[in-house]
């Protein structure tokens, strides 16, 4: 079963003590996380996803790549999380059937197709105003409602998400709760 708290790193916003700042949000008892860093070469990229599978090993969390199936696979990441015009799942699935896959949507059509390509679960975002992404326009709880009700896998609720706010996400459907900032306060 998927745990229902679901952290993403953010270099920007973990500041210069990132490893602190990732011990922190384990500490707290987060135990999936997503390494997402998009400014990185991918030497950089495999560098730190090195470390934080030693770290989130260290307290049994799952750790998930995103996009680079390569790098999830050559540091042993239980999966990879992929962006909406990432690799579709089923290509992930032919490289290796046991990793957990994760998907970025942003409305139903993509929730859909996730799904039916193969998806273990997806974050469905934003759901409210994010400073994350100022450009987009928050979904907002009655489509996190009518998605989480049209997709049979996890909805996890990503984009804005307060403590305040997580009450109204699981009654509005959400499976988990994914963010940056949550997890750092
Ligand atoms: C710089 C940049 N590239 C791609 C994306 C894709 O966004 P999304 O589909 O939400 O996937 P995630 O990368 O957020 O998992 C992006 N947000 N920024
Ligand atoms: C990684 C990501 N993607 C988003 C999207 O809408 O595509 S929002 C987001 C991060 C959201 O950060 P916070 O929890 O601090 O609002
Ligand atoms: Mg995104």
């Amino acid at each position: 079963m998927l745990p229902r708290l679901y952290a993403i790193t953010d270099s920007q916003r973990y500041g210069e003590d990132f490893w602190e700042s990732l011990r922190r949000v384990l500490e707290r008892g987060v135990r999936m996380v997503q390494l997402r860093e998009k400014a990185l070469s991918a030497k950089e990229y495999y560098q730190k996803a090195l470390e934080a599978r030693e770290i989130t090993r260290e307290y049994s969390a799952l750790l998930l790549i995103n996009e680079r199936v390569d790098i999830a696979l050559a540091v042993g990441a239980d999966g990879v999380h992929l962006p909406q015009e990432g690799l579709p799942p089923s290509c992930v699935r032919k490289i290796k059937k046991d990793l957990i896959v994760g998907f970025s949507a942003h409305d139903l059509k993509s929730a859909l197709y996730a799904q039916e390509e193969g998806a273990d679960f997806i974050t469905l975002s934003p759901i409210f105003k994010t400073s994350s992404h100022p450009e987009r326009e928050p979904l907002g709880l009655e489509v996190l409602k009518d998605i989480s009700k049209r997709v049979s896998i996890p909805v996890y609720a990503l984009g804005g998400i307060t403590w305040e706010k997580i009450k109204l996400c699981y009654k509005n459907g959400a499976y988990g709760i994914a963010g940056v900032s949550l997890f750092l306060k």
